[in-house]
């Protein structure tokens, strides 16, 4: 089974609100990323909006043909009533706070199982498909199956990091957190800081992985490599 790839767009909207303009144009980078291959598009909208507008989420939504993927903070009731609105396939909730300059850990799906529970719930009576991002740990894993979740997503940062250094070592938790979520039968999907050097071998190694978002990298290279191109290799990383 080759996992899909899910193209993060946050950068092309920030690139786009530092001239205060419409160029690059958000939406039709999004349908270009569909047209060169991306299975589905991520955003990850931030109550500052320094990159993704709420007001982006609407519009994408009305024209995209694969998979919206939201993520963000459910403990604003902008970003549920946003994901609401919108109905997207997936929504993963993402323990961030205000004006953090990017993810930097999983739920504690232990600490916050009822709150959880009750967020999912709510997104899954609207027909959207949940997601909890969660750092790669066997017990919340475990917790995060009692929320009711379709799915975890595995913080990726510290793979990226440890992979440059030791690939077999920085995969271990994450393959006993997949092999956790595989035994109690939670999709598992993956993001933060992938790339072409550390993809393949993650995607090779984490059994049932079904979706990967990617943005900061995928955006970066795009410069030297033309998005088709980019997006392209991306994809081929994930075939097994
Ligand atoms: C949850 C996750 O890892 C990504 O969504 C990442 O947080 C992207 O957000 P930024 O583009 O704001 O860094
Ligand atoms: N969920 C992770 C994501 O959407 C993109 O993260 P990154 O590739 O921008 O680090």
């Amino acid at each position: 089974m080759a996992t899909s790839l899910s193209v993060n767009i946050n950068k092309i909207a920030t690139l786009r609100n530092s001239r205060g303009g419409n160029n690059p144009d958000l939406i039709k980078v999004a349908l270009d990323c569909e047209k060169f291959g991306a299975q589905g598009i991520t955003v990850h909208p931030r109550p500052d909006e320094r990159h993704i507008r709420y007001e982006d989420v609407f519009n994408l939504k009305a024209v995209i043909s694969t998979e919206l993927n939201i993520e963000g903070n459910c403990t604003e009731d902008k970003f549920v009533k946003l994901v609401l609105d919108n109905l997207p396939a997936q929504v993963t909730l993402v323990p961030d706070t205000e004006g953090q300059l990017t993810s930097n850990h999983g739920w504690d799906t232990i600490k916050n199982q009822a709150y959880l529970q009750k967020m999912v719930a709510l997104f899954k009576s609207a027909g959207i498909r949940v997601s909890i991002f969660v750092d790669p740990v066997v017990d919340m894993v475990k917790a995060a199956k009692d929320t009711g979740t379709d799915r975890i997503e595995l913080y990726t940062e510290a793979y990226a990091k440890d992979f440059l250094n030791d690939p077999e070592k920085a995969i271990e938790p994450y393959v006993l957190a997949a092999q956790e979520a595989n035994k109690l039968g939670i999709g598992i999907n993956a993001g933060h800081d992938l790339d072409l050097n550390n993809l393949a071998y993650f995607a090779k190694n984490i059994p049932n992985l079904l979706e990967v978002s990617i943005g900061h990298a995928l955006v970066c290279d795009s410069l030297y490599l033309g998005l088709e191109n980019t997006i392209k290799q991306y994809r081929s990383k994930l075939t097994p």
